[in-house]
């Protein structure tokens, strides 16, 4: 799916053919630290953008803002048409309160690199927590599609086992399986691999590109994998220093790549066996 060449200066309106989000003219600052440096980019509906560059580089960062746990230093950050970073007041723009962020915040869910499941809860009880608190979602609803979930992440039979009682991957899954469970628009992807024993990696993954196979969530994802990447995404975002230094199709990138800067950070991923 090809990026949209939708102009941002009119203010995104939420109508077909038009980005999901949109960052336009970013910039996070963390005291003198310049994270993201005027970041214009844009993501369409039901698209897979992995996001690829060095540590540092802000990927992480732009994942956060999305996510509401940052808030922009200058700049606008909208989603579907309607401020997300900021909210309106008349014609204007003005911060968004914390109550307007929770409400964004729930188009939006998360996988974390560490899994951050609640230990005292069952699995079940990690995946229908916030449906039931956060979206009122009956208690019987939510039961019923924590199961479906677990099923879809193959781990139908771990429902009533405490998160202490998983190996690194399948808590990794029913992180992922949790995430769903809020039905997000949005599928953020931190690094979620990264801290798994080796041997568990390919089972998380696979359940990714299952979902990205049959569902039409719009992901982002970070990642070392650069195998996964290059199956699962529409388009690889190449990050230097808080700025796009490249983008395109995962093959380019991955396989004629024409900045320097991408084919040094590829060069150090192989290197370091990723
Ligand atoms: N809360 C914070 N306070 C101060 N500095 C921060 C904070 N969060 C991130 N940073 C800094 O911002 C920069 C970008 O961080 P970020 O995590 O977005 O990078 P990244 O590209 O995801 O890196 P990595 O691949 O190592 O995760 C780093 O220098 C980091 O130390």
């Amino acid at each position: 799916m090809p990026p949209s060449e939708t102009p941002l200066h009119d203010g995104p309106q939420g109508v077909e053919g038009q980005p999901l989000i949109v960052f336009d003219q970013v910039v996070k600052r963390f005291g003198d630290l310049t994270v993201l440096d005027h970041l214009d980019f844009q993501v369409d509906p039901g698209e897979r953008v992995t996001l690829i560059g060095p540590s540092g580089s802000g990927k992480t960062t732009i994942l956060r803002l999305l996510m509401t746990l940052e808030k922009v230093t200058e700049g606008h950050i909208w989603v579907d048409g309607e401020p997300f970073s900021h909210m309106s007041r008349g014609s204007a723009l003005v911060p968004a309160s914390e109550s307007y962020l929770r409400a964004k915040r729930k188009r939006v869910g998360m996988v974390f690199q560490q899994f951050n499941l609640f230990p005292n809860m069952t699995v079940r009880q990690n995946i229908t927590e916030a449906p039931i608190h956060v979206l009122g979602t009956p208690k019987d609803e939510a039961n019923e599609r924590a199961g479906e979930l677990l099923d879809l992440v193959g781990l139908g039979e771990k429902i009533d086992a405490h998160p202490t009682q998983l190996s690194g991957g399948q808590q990794q899954r029913v992180a992922i399986a949790r995430a769903l469970a809020m039905q997000p628009e949005i599928l953020l992807l931190d690094e979620v691999t990264s801290a798994l024993d080796p041997e568990l990696v390919a089972g998380v993954l696979d359940v990714l590109r299952e979902i990205a196979e049959t569902t039409d969530i719009t992901m982002l994802c970070v990642t070392h994998e650069m195998g996964f990447a290059r199956d699962v995404s529409h388009r690889v975002l190449m990050f230097d220093h808080g700025r796009i230094a490249e983008a395109g199709p995962p093959d380019q990138i991955f396989g004629d790549p024409q900045e320097e800067r991408t084919k040094s950070f590829l060069r150090s991923v192989l290197d370091n066996g990723d």
